[in-house]
């Protein structure tokens, strides 16, 4: 597989063809997850929960961002590298663009950051200067403590309308990728179809042009599993055929099934 870019999953969208994404940490795993054949990997904030133990992501640092995004960048070729900026990182515009080129550097071809309308100055200038943007709406575990847990978002019309704008001003603000986490399956259908950028889902249903989940969640290793996780170790003797099999049915289309969703 030759490096993979914005370009290649634009076209997978175009096409109609899904694409696979993991949230991984190191470098081991990164040679796994190309192998696999999986297009995309994030390196997740979420390391502060399966990683570092804490209960929440807001404690990880960005000099731990830059340090993961190494490991992650030394360890794989093709896949497209998408870096976190954690909680508090990207408070200003000044210090969004520092650290968000603090992770360009240690090997991220794009960063993601949480949150819609506040954002959009930030999306442009970032974009502007050569750092593609992914932006992250509906469950943004940086802000729990807002709202009361990890609760599914967009529940409510209003919301959902709120979560659907967001979506459409993040786009025309320069993003280039979409995340859209926990939010009912129908709202993402609408979104996906509303946006020309790829729209990559966790909790959201079947219908985004692409899923993620956290590397040790699909590997069964985590003790809480959220509703949408499916663990994909299970059923395969290795964790090799567990990353081919998460790959392959998120292209064919069977995984999420409708249990893995919100409504
Ligand atoms: N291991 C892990 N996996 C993740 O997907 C993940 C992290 N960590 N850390 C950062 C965030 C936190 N996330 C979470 C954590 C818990 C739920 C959860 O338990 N959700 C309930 C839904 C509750 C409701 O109905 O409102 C569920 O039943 O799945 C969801 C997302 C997603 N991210
Ligand atoms: C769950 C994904 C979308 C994420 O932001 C993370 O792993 O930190
Ligand atoms: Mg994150």
């Amino acid at each position: 597989m030759s490096k993979v870019t914005v370009t290649t999953l634009q076209a997978h969208k175009a096409a109609g063809e899904k694409f696979s994404v993991i949230a991984a940490y190191d470098a081991t795993f990164a040679g796994l997850i190309e192998e696999a054949g999986i297009e995309v990997i994030l390196v997740g904030d979420s390391l502060g929960m399966v990683v570092q133990g804490h209960s929440s992501t807001l404690p990880v640092t960005m000099d731990e961002m830059v340090y993961h995004t190494g490991c992650i960048s030394r360890g794989c070729k093709a896949p497209l590298i998408i870096g976190d900026l954690p909680f508090g990182s990207y408070s200003t515009l000044e210090q969004t663009l520092t650290n968000a080129a603090a992770l360009m550097r240690a090997g991220a071809n794009m960063v993601k950051l949480e949150g819609g309308e506040w954002l959009l100055e930030s999306i442009t200038a970032m974009t502007e200067r050569g750092i593609p943007v992914c932006a992250h709406l509906g469950l943004t575990p940086q802000s729990v403590n807002a709202f009361g847990g990890f609760k599914v978002q967009g529940r409510n019309s209003d919301q959902a309308a709120a979560i659907l704008e967001d979506a459409k001003r993040v786009e025309a603000a320069g993003a280039s990728m979409l995340v859209l986490e926990c939010i009912p399956s129908e709202l993402a259908v609408q979104i996906t179809q509303a946006l020309s950028i790829p729209v990559i889902g966790i909790g959201a249903g079947a219908d985004t042009d692409a899923q993620v989940l956290v590397l040790y969640d699909m590997l069964g290793l985590c003790g809480h599993k959220p509703k949408f996780v499916r663990n994909f170790l299970a059923d395969n003797d290795s964790v090799q055929s567990a990353l081919k099999a998460y790959n392959d049915a998120v292209k064919e289309g069977t995984f999420p099934a409708a249990e893995h969703g919100f409504s």
